[in-house]
């Protein structure tokens, strides 16, 4: 049989390793296929620096537009990024009868409903492996090889950038943006890093799983967003002190009425979260990616891997090609759905605001060091209902032994609670706020026992 043509959409850090892989390993990949799969055509545009990287024998031109348009073409990877032009282009490659494969988380969380259900409409496929955690096959293993599970909940890092920045900080004590810059060096982070360091990119990700995890559509405008920006050195010491360790996770979960066992809706949400030291997932370092599946039936699972970076995600890609070259023929009922769960079988389940969230947190108080100042906080803590489960106090730190203005003692207050409404902590931390003798803005971190 005639291998099967696949038109290239932008071919920088992931397109060309796509390009390359599926050239080293053609042989093998077609004999797992039934066919070989061949990039014919590809678009990007700067055409000089594509045509180096794919040899004479491959088309170029710098119109997207003229790839889709390509009858030969059945294929169509979108590689370019961002929301809008790949959003037109995809829904164009839909529409044109072509199959796609993406590694566009942002277009996929923000956009996915629309171009799933074109998709489903037209009979083609829109397969999306390397849009979560890179080169960590977790759609397969959430869409096909958890199926017969009721998942719980899934928390993962899910961002290489941002677990490669931590990750530095805390071994080599390098600053933020040193480790920033080298993270886009390598080709880890969004072209736009905010979406990396704001938390965007791995709420983007959360979404698409939270989609296929509890069969609701993706809804990313209702996820709760909170980066590493605002994460203070001194926070990760003391967390180490505790038995923990920072990582930004994104997590999703089905939450229940204690008291009627009611489902209440789904958690989603991206944040610094303290975790266990012991856990393996605490240990994930550099620009790894790790998520945790919890199921009814299978108890806890992990997946460990590279989540970005040029081959790592083109080995996604690839294996989509596959999935599609196997299934091209197939009609659309013997298909894996888009999101897991038959597309008339969606769930209305809402994703629940932040204040409904029940997690456990750490608190860390800059307080004026003098009597009664513990008693005031922790009967606040008490008057909630807001069990505590280990304390910390600490020197404030070198040129901190006073506070500036009024020239009061001060000393740090670490404060690890037990679970509470988040709704409830945002009270008591405004009561905590305007205490006097509360000296600094109170910096909360949630924490998650993942267990
Ligand atoms: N880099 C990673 O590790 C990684 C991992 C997983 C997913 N992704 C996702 O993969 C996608 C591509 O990321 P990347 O890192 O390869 O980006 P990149 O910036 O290296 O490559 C994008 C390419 O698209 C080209 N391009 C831009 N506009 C175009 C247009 N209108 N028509 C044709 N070509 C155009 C650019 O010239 C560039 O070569 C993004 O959606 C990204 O979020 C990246
Ligand atoms: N910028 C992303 C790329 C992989 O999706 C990351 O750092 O994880
Ligand atoms: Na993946």
């Amino acid at each position: 049989m005639k291998p099967i043509q696949a038109g290239l959409l932008g071919i920088g850090t992931v397109g060309s390793g796509v390009f390359h892989v599926l050239q080293r390993n053609q042989e093998e990949i077609r004999r797992r296929a039934g066919r070989g799969i061949e990039i014919t055509m590809v678009a990007d545009l700067d055409t000089a620096r594509a045509q180096a990287v794919v040899g004479e024998g491959v088309q170029v031109v710098n119109d997207a537009r003229a790839v889709i348009a390509n009858p030969d073409i059945d294929i169509v990877i979108e590689l370019i990024g961002g929301y809008r032009i790949a959003r037109d282009l995809v829904m164009e490659a839909i529409a044109a009868g072509k199959h796609v494969v993406t590694a566009n988380k942002a277009l996929l969380a923000v956009h996915g409903t629309e171009i799933f259900e074109a998709a489903h409409r037209r009979g083609v496929m829109v397969n999306f492996e390397a849009a979560v955690a890179g080169g960590i096959p977790i759609i397969k293993a959430l869409r096909e090889g958890l199926t017969a599970n009721s998942i719980e909940w899934i928390a993962g890092i899910i961002n290489g950038t941002t677990n490669f920045i931590l990750s530095e900080m805390r071994d080599k004590g390098l600053d933020f943006d040193v480790a920033l810059k080298d993270a886009q060096r390598l080709g880890y982070a969004e072209a736009d890093p905010t979406f990396d360091i704001e938390g965007v990119d791995a709420a983007h990700k959360a979404t698409i799983m939270s989609a296929i995890a509890f069969g609701i559509p993706v809804q990313f405008d209702k996820a709760y967003v909170e980066g590493i920006t605002k994460l203070g050195a001194q926070d990760i010491r003391y967390a180490e002190q505790l038995g923990y360790r920072i990582k930004l996770l994104g997590i999703t979960k089905r939450s229940f009425d204690p008291a009627t066992g009611a489902l209440k809706g789904i958690e989603l949400r991206v944040h610094p979260s303290l975790v266990p030291a012991r856990r393996l997932i605490a240990n994930v370092e550099g620009a790894m990616n790790a998520v945790m599946v919890q199921g009814d039936a299978v108890g806890t699972t992990l997946y460990y891997g590279k989540g970005a970076g040029s081959e790592p995600t083109a080995s996604a890609v690839i294996a989509d090609l596959v999935d599609i070259t196997r299934l091209h023929t197939a009609d659309a009922a013997h298909r894996v759905p888009h999101l897991a769960f038959q597309p008339d079988q969606m769930s209305d389940a809402p994703v629940l605001p932040m204040s409904e969230v029940v997690t456990s947190y750490y608190l860390r108080l800059r307080v004026a060091d003098q009597a009664g100042v513990l008693a005031k906080v922790t009967g606040l803590l008490a008057a909630a209902g807001i069990s505590i489960d280990a304390m910390l106090q600490r020197p404030a730190g070198a040129g901190a032994e006073t506070d500036g203005e009024r020239g009061v003692p001060q000393t740090d207050l670490i404060i690890l609670t037990h679970t509470v409404r988040e709704g409830t902590m945002n009270e008591v931390l405004a009561q905590m706020q305007g205490l006097p003798t509360v000296l600094a803005p109170i910096v909360r971190i949630r924490k998650e026992e993942l267990a």
